[in-house]
């Protein structure tokens, strides 16, 4: 099987720190490919090291595929204008600019702006936009919608879901569960320089258990239950309010991240 990334082995130190202890994966062309670790697990040096960037010490790294990449904020010179910026990077990729593609991730009207005039909803559309000319065939994003609100990350899982539609193979990196879990095919979590768990987000739940959280606000304060069955949970602890007599205020269910639970088994935590 071809595939459109293939990491092998790959190793990276930064002086005596060895950030990536021996990597392996696949990407599959198509999919959507998300790495996910806690801030300093090496979601950007395995990127960049795929991307070139950076340097490795050992392993290989196979792409098959011309590839786009997604800069992060602030990458830019703050006085330029988003025009220049976007014909500088259409000579620098020699492609053509696609103004149905400038229209779409809603950078048209923003070309008169100077960079720094930009929101950071704004920044990632023309980072987007610019890693987008040329039509790359691997789409490279680090942290997508960091800084950005909910109607700006909504806005932009959007256009990645149409990015991918049309063919766009691309590998994000994320701390956000329910990111990859609204985006990704796949996952990859990063721990202490290896991958702990390869597969889709319905294997992590399977394999860690479901868990939800009960959040109950009361004229005691709050309390955080933990629960499997949340229906059966709920009424006892609603039972133990109502013969106690203490008001409550609110009720919060949420589904505890997979990321964590996943992150405090490989730990050895009690769940
Ligand atoms: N240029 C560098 N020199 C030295 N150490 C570095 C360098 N870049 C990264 N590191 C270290 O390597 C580790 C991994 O960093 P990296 O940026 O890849 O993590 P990350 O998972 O992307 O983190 P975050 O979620 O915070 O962006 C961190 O401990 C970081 O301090």
């Amino acid at each position: 099987m071809s595939y459109a990334i293939e990491i092998t082995d790959l190793k990276k130190k930064y002086g005596n720190h060895e950030v990536l202890k021996g990597i392996n994966f696949c990407v599959e062309h198509g999919e959507v490919f998300g790495i996910l670790g806690i801030n300093g697990a090496g979601k950007t040096t395995i990127l960049e090291c795929i991307e070139g960037f950076r340097k490795y010490h050992s392993g290989n790294i196979k792409i098959s595929g011309n590839i786009g990449i997604q800069l992060q904020s602030a990458s830019l010179p703050a006085y330029m204008k988003v025009s220049e910026v976007i014909q500088l990077f259409s000579k620098w990729k020699r492609a053509e600019i696609d103004n149905s593609l400038l229209m779409a991730l809603g950078v048209t009207d923003l070309q008169k702006k100077l960079y720094t005039e930009l929101s950071a909803g704004q920044k990632r559309r023309l980072h987007l936009a610019l890693a987008l000319i040329g039509k790359p065939d691997i789409l490279f994003l680090d942290e997508p919608t960091t800084e950005l609100d909910v109607e700006g990350r909504i806005s932009l899982h959007n256009e990645i879901r149409k990015l991918n539609q049309n063919g766009t193979t691309i590998i994000l990196s994320s701390h956000d569960m329910a990111e990859v879990e609204a985006l990704c095919t796949r996952i990859a979590i990063l721990n202490n320089g290896v991958i702990s768990f390869i597969g889709t987000t319905d294997e992590l739940a399977s394999k860690v258990g479901k868990k939800y959280n009960i959040k109950i606000v009361s004229e005691l304060g709050e309390n955080e239950y933990s629960a499997v069955n949340v229906a059966d949970t709920l009424l006892s602890i609603l039972e133990e309010y109502k013969q106690k007599n203490i008001d409550i205020f609110d009720i919060k269910v949420n589904r505890g991240t997979l990321e964590q639970h996943f992150i405090n088994l490989s730990r050895g935590c009690k769940q």
